[in-house]
């Protein structure tokens, strides 16, 4: 197949990092700032930055909805740190009115590493990433505090003060660390979920030619 399409929300963050690495992960990588913009991607990355400024702009840019329902629908998402606080279904130690965009299941808290040790990196060992550990780079990083029934805890801090803290997650559709890889120049997690992507536009590829072959209309016309 043809490299799939991976938008990087472009309202604030980090976003040439995202949009780096994807492209190295063998995606085709596009900021998105428009509904238009998200509606012809393959699947999306939120992230890192400052959630609650994020969260406003997703409403001034009319973006909250469409990606509320473009995750809902199954697009595969990734939430690297800001974006795993707005994918989640609850968050701790926010403002009231923060905007939640309800695809992940999990229960996070903002800054919840302490305000003393603001930035710190550990080696994790990830679920699907092979080989070495996953050097992480946390910056004002949440953490997970509780997970749902359907979703997949990948990793948690080894060591330390915050020794099994959760800090990477995957339900279905939807991937989320606390953590950085886009600041590292390791890709294993930008290919993990660019392979997400790819398996999800070979299935909705295969679905449209069984319905053909079912001569049943094409879902693509
Ligand atoms: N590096 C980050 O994305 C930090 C997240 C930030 N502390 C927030 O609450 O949104």
């Amino acid at each position: 197949m043809t490299d799939p399409v991976v938008g990087v929300l472009a309202l604030q963050g980090d976003v040439r990092e995202h949009l780096a690495a994807l492209t190295a992960s063998g995606a085709r990588a596009v900021p998105v700032r428009r509904p238009a913009e998200l509606a012809a991607v393959d699947g999306v990355v939120i992230p890192g930055g400052e959630s609650t400024t994020m969260g406003l702009l997703l409403r001034t840019f009319d973006l909250l909805e469409p990606l509320r329902a473009a995750v809902a629908g199954g697009l595969p998402t990734y939430g690297s740190c800001a974006g795993m606080i707005l994918l989640a279904s609850e968050i701790l130690d926010t403002r009231p009115d923060a905007v939640h965009l309800d695809g992940l299941d999990v229960t996070v808290r903002r800054n919840a590493f302490g305000r003393q040790v603001d930035s710190f990196e550990a080696d994790l060992d990830v679920t699907g990433v092979s080989g070495e550990p996953v050097h992480a780079v946390f910056i004002r990083a949440p953490w997970v505090e509780r997970v749902g029934p359907e979703v997949e805890v990948l990793a948690t801090v080894p060591a330390g003060p915050a020794a099994g803290r959760v800090v990477a997650v995957r339900q279905n559709s939807v991937l989320a660390t606390s953590f950085h890889p886009e600041v590292t120049g390791d890709r294993r997690i930008h290919a993990m979920f660019v392979d997400m992507v790819r398996t999800a536009v070979e299935r909705a590829e295969s679905a449209v030619s069984t319905a053909r072959a079912d001569g049943r209309p094409s879902l693509s016309a």
